[in-house]
């Protein structure tokens, strides 16, 4: 008898899961809008141009397979913090940005929850209602406790700004609360400039810390400065906050696993501490990070007419993104009499658009249509072209009645 056998057998990821029962469906018509990946209008994973040409310069040069120090590369730190904050920011300039290297986004928030375990015991973690999916996952698994704020009102298929400022008011005092800093996930709803300020202001007076996850920077709006709006606004009133950064969707770095954790603190001696004790907490986790992704991004980043093509190509798939929220929004309003209000689907931005649909009609667009996406109603608009907007529309027009 194995003894093993008391391991029970995990279920699925909601949506890493969902790519692996698309790969296993025959139907010539199967769509994936699960996993948020982005793909042409062929339909095909992209690897930017940019992409290209850097890892020719890296072979090029010659570049050796040398362990990295705990932190990442150098190279990497300076470029991802002046990308999140602007080059001439004065927190970077008065040494105030803790910057290590972290394993995409995923284990940069990983890495950020194990520091709030280790040094903020008893302190709460705020995440919104709903989600990312693997937000819960990485607090559980960090040990970090985890309440929600009101963020999704399904009546107005809007934000619920009044119930968020409320929840974020009423927290205890010194709590953590995630935020999203561009395109959130699953909802697509931002909130305004304006909101933003109200939110940054109930933050500080309840003396909570900020934690950004900032997945989809310049690939929700095209523009890596817009995209970084609301954490230059904490930074420029002087909070200190907690930034999660990823490279998987604006340079398609999936796979790679480029991203960087960053904390802003009020003084260069604290971030001195800072960087050494997420140094101390990487270290026995996974030692040090993957060059390969650091260099690409040190690269594009560091070279003007690279930096240039790589902004270009954001436009283009931000670009893509958008047309075909338009195409489909055209393509439900022109099939559906039904009177059923839909410009939710125009409001949203970045790679998503929240259905509304429930499981059930979830359930439905995969058994009966072949589309598979999350079963809290998500569809990545990224898996989706122009082509497929017609069929799509009947599938979401028979699901929703
Ligand atoms: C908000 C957010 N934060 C972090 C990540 C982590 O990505 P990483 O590749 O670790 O840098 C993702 C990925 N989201 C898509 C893929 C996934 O679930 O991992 C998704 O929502 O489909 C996010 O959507």
């Amino acid at each position: 008898v194995s003894r093993f056998e008391g391991i029970p057998m995990a279920p699925p990821d909601p949506i890493l899961g969902v790519s692996e029962a698309f790969k296993a469906d025959t139907s010539d018509v199967k769509l994936n809008l699960g996993v948020g990946a982005y793909r042409t209008e062929e339909l095909q994973p992209y690897v930017l141009n940019v992409v290209k040409k850097a890892e020719n310069l890296m072979l090029e040069r010659g570049d050796n397979k040398e362990y990295l120090p705990i932190e990442g590369l150098a190279a990497f730190n300076k470029a991802t913090a002046e990308l999140l904050l602007g080059a001439g920011n004065p927190a970077i300039k008065q040494q105030r940005v803790a910057t290590v290297q972290g394993l995409s986004g995923t284990g940069s928030l990983r890495l950020g929850a194990a520091l709030i375990e280790r040094y903020f015991a008893g302190a709460k973690v705020l995440i919104s209602a709903p989600t990312w999916g693997n937000h819960k996952n990485i607090f559980n698994d960090a040990r970090v406790p985890w309440s929600e704020y009101r963020y999704y009102d399904p009546k107005t298929v809007g934000l619920d700004f009044e119930g968020m400022i409320e929840d974020i008011k009423s927290a205890p005092e010194g709590s953590f609360v995630v935020l999203h800093g561009c395109a959130h996930n699953p909802t697509g709803i931002d909130p305004t400039p304006e909101q933003w300020e109200k939110i940054a202001d109930v933050i500080q007076e309840k003396n909570h810390i900020p934690f950004f996850d900032v997945a989809y920077q310049g690939f929700a709006s095209g523009s890596l400065d817009e995209d970084a709006a609301s954490v230059r606004l904490f930074v420029a009133r002087g909070m200190e906050v907690l930034v999660a950064q990823s490279y998987s969707k604006n340079l398609g770095l999936y796979a790679e696993r480029i991203g960087a954790i960053n904390v802003i603190s009020s003084s260069p001696e604290s971030a001195a501490r800072v960087k050494s004790q997420l140094k101390r907490l990487a270290r026995p986790m996974y030692s040090n990070p993957p060059v390969h992704g650091a260099r690409i991004v040190a690269d594009v980043v560091g070279n003007p007419v690279l930096f240039n093509e790589w902004k270009a190509e954001m436009e283009m798939m931000a670009g893509r993104i958008k047309n075909v929220r338009q195409q489909l929004y055209n393509s439900i309003t022109s099939k559906d009499n039904s009177g059923k209000d839909w410009s939710f689907i125009l409001k949203q931005i970045g790679m998503f658009s929240f259905t509304g649909l429930n499981k059930d009609q979830s359930d439905n667009m995969t058994n009966k249509w072949h589309v598979y996406m999350t079963k809290d109603g998500r569809i990545s608009l990224a898996g989706l072209s122009l082509a497929k907007c017609e069929y799509l529309a009947d599938a979401i027009i028979d699901s929703y009645h």
